[in-house]
């Protein structure tokens, strides 16, 4: 079935002064397109990338299938020295391979320590830093990380939220990004940051009877393209050629919100899990009536959550 897709808008040549007075207060996906991102788009080919990119390890995932499932999860993690997962990804078929010739492969990047570093492509690869500029639309305090997402042909990546503001860079290739508004959580099915409906394009209504209610917006990004994904909008993403991509990841909440021990930008501000925390309590108070009664007071408190907490400003 063919899917209703709300377009995300498009904007050539945006100001950092229009979109952070304008674009931004929105908190709506945009394209920016025409941002000057420096000579990455034209220099970053494959031989390019893996003669000056390096030998660094990286850990990356590698499936036998485009469509990488978290549930069943039907990928591994694998090491690979960067300009080999560079050339691995942009070949079809592979002489050398961990799983099957025609393995797909998913990078991340990461941290020195992944449990204690953030990612930031200019401490990691600093000889590829001179090539990109990222756009300063943003305080230089509020910049988190900067992750490099190579990704073979055909691979999906599943519906997931972050955290954090983020700007998707596409530096060359060609990518499909659908996105979820925040409002629209009660239709995706997650277990956790990730939506549990992996097939987005041909979902099992049955099991997912909600995921139809869910408005889907839809871009297609190409290289110089720099897609705003502001913090808990889902996104799942179709890498439609080799490409690769940087994402910035930037605060907009004060840094105190934020979990001090999140190196990836998903974990949820910690007034959120504190309060998700209070809940699990409350619920196990609950617990302690019959059904009956259980069932009418667990009613009256989601009321009461809707009354004090859902916003009125949304459309
Ligand atoms: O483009 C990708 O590979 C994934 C992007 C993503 O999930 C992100 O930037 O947060
Ligand atoms: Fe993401």
């Amino acid at each position: 079935m063919a899917w209703q897709s709300l377009p995300v808008p498009r904007l050539e040549g945006v100001s950092q002064e229009r979109f952070m007075q304008h674009l931004y207060p929105q908190r709506k996906p945009l394209v920016l397109e025409g941002i000057d991102l420096g000579a990455c788009t034209s220099k970053w080919t494959v031989d390019y990338l893996s003669q000056v990119g390096g030998r660094k390890e990286v850990k990356i995932h590698v499936a036998a299938v485009a469509q990488m499932d978290f549930i069943s999860k039907n990928f591994v993690y694998r090491t690979l020295p960067f300009d080999k997962l560079v050339q691995r990804a942009a070949e079809e078929k592979h002489e050398e391979f961990f799983i099957s010739e025609d393995e797909k492969y998913y990078l991340r990047s990461l941290g020195e320590d992944p449990r204690k570093d953030v990612a930031d492509i200019r401490k990691q690869f600093p000889l590829l830093e001179g090539d990109i500029k990222f756009p300063e639309f943003f305080k230089e305090e509020q910049f988190f990380s900067s992750v490099f997402r190579i990704s073979s042909p055909g691979l999906q990546l599943w519906t997931h939220y972050d955290v954090m503001d983020n700007f998707l860079i596409q530096v060359t290739g060609k990518k499909r990004v659908v996105l979820f508004s925040p409002r629209d959580a009660q239709y995706l099915y997650l277990s956790g940051t990730k939506s549990e409906v992996l097939d987005i394009d041909n979902p099992d209504l049955a099991k997912y009877p909600l995921f139809s209610k869910a408005r889907r917006y839809e871009c297609s990004l190409k290289a110089g393209d720099v897609l705003f994904i502001p913090a808990l909008w889902f996104h799942n993403v179709i890498s439609e050629e080799f490409g690769v991509g940087v994402n910035i990841f930037w605060k907009h909440l004060p840094s105190e919100c934020y979990d001090k021990t999140d190196t990836y930008g998903n974990k949820d501000p910690t007034a959120a899990s504190r309060a998700a925390q209070i809940l699990d309590r409350a619920l196990k108070t609950l617990a302690e009536l019959p059904e009956e009664y259980r069932d009418f007071y667990a009613r009256r408190m989601v009321l009461h959550i809707q009354d004090k907490a859902y916003s009125k400003n949304f459309e």
